[in-house]
């Protein structure tokens, strides 16, 4: 695991940014051979998304060979309700980018199979042979997508039930009005988040410091499902300061020396690659 500490909000969404365009333009993808993308909802990747869309308007970056798969999606919640993850994406980010509808996967929270549908869904990824990258956010319990605390790190895509934690947390997007926010959700599973090759999770405040410390410092465990990155081979999370007030110093020390390496190693393979002996990048943790 990885963790890139970043001043504010903003310096992390540019970060993130800038490190899906790298990882998109290097998989160099067509109409065959598609980037498989995981996004997320919520408050914190919407400096990435900003920062995404500037990236595409100034012709550096490009979605129109990138499939996406949404995180997750509210059960009952009018598609066109404008608090549902299908407004929010479309609203925030993809009615700003160059990605054809047909290449967007948000999951139906008003199927009339809810069961079906979260099937299919991981029937989906698989036909595209996998998630290449999953960009997520967390919860301030720890949760990833909907995977609620107690939630099994071998889930897969399903219906969840919100804790009246999170039916709190998301009142704010309802008019404060808890009465008024879904009780259910469809959620892909702590499962499918591992089974992609690279996860980038963007955690951001101080009301997340104590999950961002469960996640890296605490053992795995089902109460905090983020920390099953750990079991992950390829996983980034981009915090800013706030976000680490939990944190041990040694813990900011060791993920800090980390990427000055990172830097360091990146530099001398760029410049092996500019002399024609190109060799792959290594992750450092
Ligand atoms: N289902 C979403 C999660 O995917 C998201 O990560 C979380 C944090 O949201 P925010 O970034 O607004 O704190 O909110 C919701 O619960």
């Amino acid at each position: 695991m990885r963790l890139i500490i970043r001043d504010d909000p903003v310096a992390v969404g540019d970060y993130i940014a800038k490190y899906i365009c790298k990882r998109i333009n290097d998989f160099a993808p067509s109409a065959e051979r598609p980037f498989v993308l995981g996004l997320p909802t919520g408050s914190s990747p919407l400096p990435t998304y900003k920062a995404l869309i500037k990236l595409v308007k100034s012709g550096n970056l490009s979605f129109q060979h990138v499939v996406t798969f949404n995180m997750d999606e509210y059960v009952g919640l009018p598609r066109d309700h404008p608090k549902s993850y299908h407004s929010f994406m479309f609203q925030e980010f993809f009615s700003q980018v160059d990605i054809p509808a047909s290449q967007v996967n948000i999951l139906d929270g008003n199927a009339p199979d809810l069961v079906a549908e979260c099937n299919a869904y991981e029937e989906r990824i698989k036909s595209f042979g996998g998630v290449e990258l999953f960009f997520g956010g967390a919860g301030a319990d720890g949760h990833i997508a909907f995977n609620e605390p107690g939630s099994s790190l071998a889930s897969r895509t399903r219906i969840k039930t919100l804790t009246h934690d999170t039916v709190v947390a998301n009142a704010r997007f309802f008019d404060n009005d808890i009465s008024k926010v879904p009780r259910m959700a469809l959620t892909i599973g702590v499962g499918t988040v591992l089974d992609s090759r690279e996860v980038v999770i963007v955690v951001t405040g101080l009301g997340k410091s104590l999950a961002l410390s469960k996640a890296i410092e605490g053992g795995v465990n089902h109460l905090w499902t983020f920390s099953a990155l750990q079991l992950h081979p390829w996983a980034l999370i981009v915090v800013d300061e706030d976000a680490t007030a939990e944190l041990l110093v040694k813990t900011v020390k060791y993920f800090r020396s980390i990427e000055r390496v990172q830097d360091d190693v990146e530099r001398v393979q760029a410049e092996l690659h500019a002399k024609g002996k190109p060799q792959q990048v290594g992750s450092m943790d």
